[in-house]
């Protein structure tokens, strides 16, 4: 898919991009709340291992209703969500490796090929995090070409990072090792390890992958102004398993005028 890179050309191309890095933040504009773009920003997640049946639908049907962008669940659902969202324009995301990333490759992408298989548009893998910090470059590049192999585009596949264990060098080599191996997005967190999205990790993130690549915030966004707040960072899709509760304060605000920018989100940089 690219030139492969030894471990070592790895360590140094990360770290010249670390020292390349423009301090400057960009402040991105979000979707006006409210509008149809906004809703489209929104992966409705449900990923617990107890999820019932019952629980799946109800997602469905919500995101039906809120014009989400896609429904993000585990593979065993990917058939029956399929179904529920069959005639609309929401998306069916399955994650992959969820949530630890270390399984091995080839149990990867057997579980990506078969949510493809069975409906999936979108992959959400975890990358294996716990390689990249001993520095096993070519293995987690190798893994994400796995999974990227038996889902070529159009399928849309998004890298977890999982950014709470790792240090900003670390989230600069997942990024630079996501855009290589040809992922469309790298996003924060699985929500089930330690600290989600920051804006100040999606802005380093998004710093790294420019306009190569997309950015996808999520653990921990509860509010819309977490969402504009991860927007204006530079996030172009939310994680979240609190869409609804989004979209009902979505309801609570006073209208914006239409080519106003949105600039509540920016409190609290
Ligand atoms: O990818 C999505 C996350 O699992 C959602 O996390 P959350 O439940 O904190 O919104």
């Amino acid at each position: 898919m690219t030139k492969g890179y030894t471990d070592e050309e790895w360590f140094a191309i990360i770290n010249r991009v670390e020292q390349d890095l423009d301090p400057t933040p960009t402040v991105y504009r979000a979707p006006h709340v409210g509008s149809e773009a906004f809703a489209k920003t929104i992966d409705h997640t449900l990923l617990k291992l107890d999820a019932t049946e019952e629980q799946i639908d109800v997602i469905c049907e919500e995101a039906r209703k809120f014009n989400f962008k896609s429904v993000c669940i585990r593979l065993k659902w990917v058939d029956r969500v399929a179904d529920d969202l069959h005639g609309s324009s929401v998306d069916v995301a399955c994650v992959v490796g969820f949530h630890e990333g270390t399984q091995d490759s080839d149990k990867k992408a057997t579980e990506a090929k078969n949510a493809v298989d069975a409906g999936a548009t979108e992959l959400d893998m975890v990358m294996n995090y716990v390689l990249l910090k001993q520095k096993q470059y070519v293995k987690v590049y190798n893994d994400i070409v796995a999974v990227r192999s038996v889902a070529p585009h159009p399928i849309v596949l998004k890298v977890i990072l999982e950014t709470s264990q790792l240090s900003p060098n670390e989230i600069i080599a997942g990024c630079k090792i996501a855009e290589a191996a040809k992922a469309d997005f790298v996003k924060t967190s699985t929500g089930f390890n330690g600290k989600g999205a920051t804006r100040e990790i999606v802005r380093l993130m998004k710093s790294v992958v420019g306009d190569k690549m997309k950015v996808k915030a999520s653990g921990g966004i509860k509010t819309v102004n977490d969402c504009i707040g991860m927007m204006e960072a530079g996030a172009e899709r939310i994680g979240a398993s609190s869409g609804v509760s989004i979209m009902e304060e979505v309801k609570t605000r006073p209208k914006q005028a239409m080519g106003e920018p949105d600039l509540e989100g920016a409190d609290g940089y």
